[in-house]
């Protein structure tokens, strides 16, 4: 039985979560979960828990996952080593089988089966189903050589999206969760960054919120101390002076566009922190790095 206490914070939590919900009410809120978030099997429950919530609430919540830590392991169980130049993986022929079938496989029917356990209706898709996120293959700028091109082999640049598909689940009662693979004009498969992905289906749906959960309180300075609110300015200094690398330069840059696409919130957050996702949408509770448009 419930003491008095407890219920009164219980329901004064509650209340204090209203204007929230009353606010993202019908919003598309798109989240990216991290494959470096997805560790620990009880904060997977959480998420899970806290997507569904949202979603039986009245929001729309949109999962993009990514899955570089479970890509590079099945790398390593095959004796391959896994290479990234920008934060973009070189993917040969025989790696995108593997990003294919983790991706695709794996990580995506893990996700849906927690939110299904959870109470959920979720959906997994990649970009081959509807055939709606459109790619070409991206090359890179040398950073050394100003006039070269890197190829980083099947990796894709996003040329469209048909958002009708993930419309249609959002309008029932299902969560779409997708995994970050594009289909080229000849059905040739991509392997897209997650925060790519992510960012851009936010800005085509039009997303109220995009929120990229990732394995850091947010986005650190130099000294590690959390930046909690970003601009276009600062964020040149940080990947000029190198304080932004590897996966973070992907994740700023699709954070950026998205906020200047017109995504009205765009937040790189803790997801090791138990219900991030709820303290994030239903708190005044900043937690981690805003990214702003200006
Ligand atoms: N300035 C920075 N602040 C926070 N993380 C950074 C920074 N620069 C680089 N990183 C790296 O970016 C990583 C997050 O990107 P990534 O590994 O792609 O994660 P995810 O799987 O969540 O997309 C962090 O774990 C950290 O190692
Ligand atoms: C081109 C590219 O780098 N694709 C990523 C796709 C997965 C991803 O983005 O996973 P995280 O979000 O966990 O980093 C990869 O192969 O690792």
């Amino acid at each position: 039985m419930l003491n008095d206490t407890t219920s009164a914070q219980k329901a004064q939590t509650l209340a204090e979560a209203l204007p929230y919900i009353k606010r993202f009410f019908d919003k598309t809120i798109v989240i990216k979960y991290g494959g470096n978030a997805m560790t620990d099997p009880h904060l997977k429950e959480c998420f899970a828990s806290d997507v569904v919530l949202l979603k039986l609430v009245g929001m729309n919540p949109v999962v993009v996952h990514g899955g570089g830590p479970q890509i590079n392991e099945l790398l390593d169980r095959l004796g391959k080593k896994g290479e990234f130049i920008q934060g973009m993986r070189v993917t040969d022929e025989e790696t995108m089988d593997i990003v294919e079938m983790v991706l695709g496989g794996q990580v995506n029917k893990e996700i849906v089966n927690l939110i299904n356990r959870n109470g959920g209706k979720a959906v997994g898709l990649t970009g081959q189903d509807g055939n709606f996120i459109h790619a070409h293959k991206l090359m890179i700028p040398n950073k050394d050589k100003p006039d070269e091109m890197i190829d980083i082999g099947q990796v894709g640049e996003i040329s469209g999206i048909d958002p009708s598909l993930i419309q249609f689940l959002d309008s029932g009662d299902f969560i779409p969760v997708i995994a970050p693979i594009g289909v080229g004009t000849e059905g040739e498969t991509y392997n897209i960054n997650a925060d790519v992905v992510a960012g851009k289906l936010a800005e085509i749906l039009g997303a109220e919120k995009l929120i990229l959960l990732t394995n850091t309180p947010g986005v650190l300075d130099k000294e590690g101390n959390l930046l909690t609110g970003l601009t276009p300015k600062q964020i040149d200094d940080l990947v000029a002076d190198g304080t932004l690398s590897g996966g973070m330069l992907p994740k700023i840059s699709s954070a950026l566009d998205a906020a200047r696409s017109g995504v009205k919130s765009v937040h790189i957050i803790d997801g090791r922190v138990e219900h991030a996702l709820l303290l994030e949408v239903l708190t005044d509770e900043g937690v981690g790095t805003l990214i702003k448009a200006k």
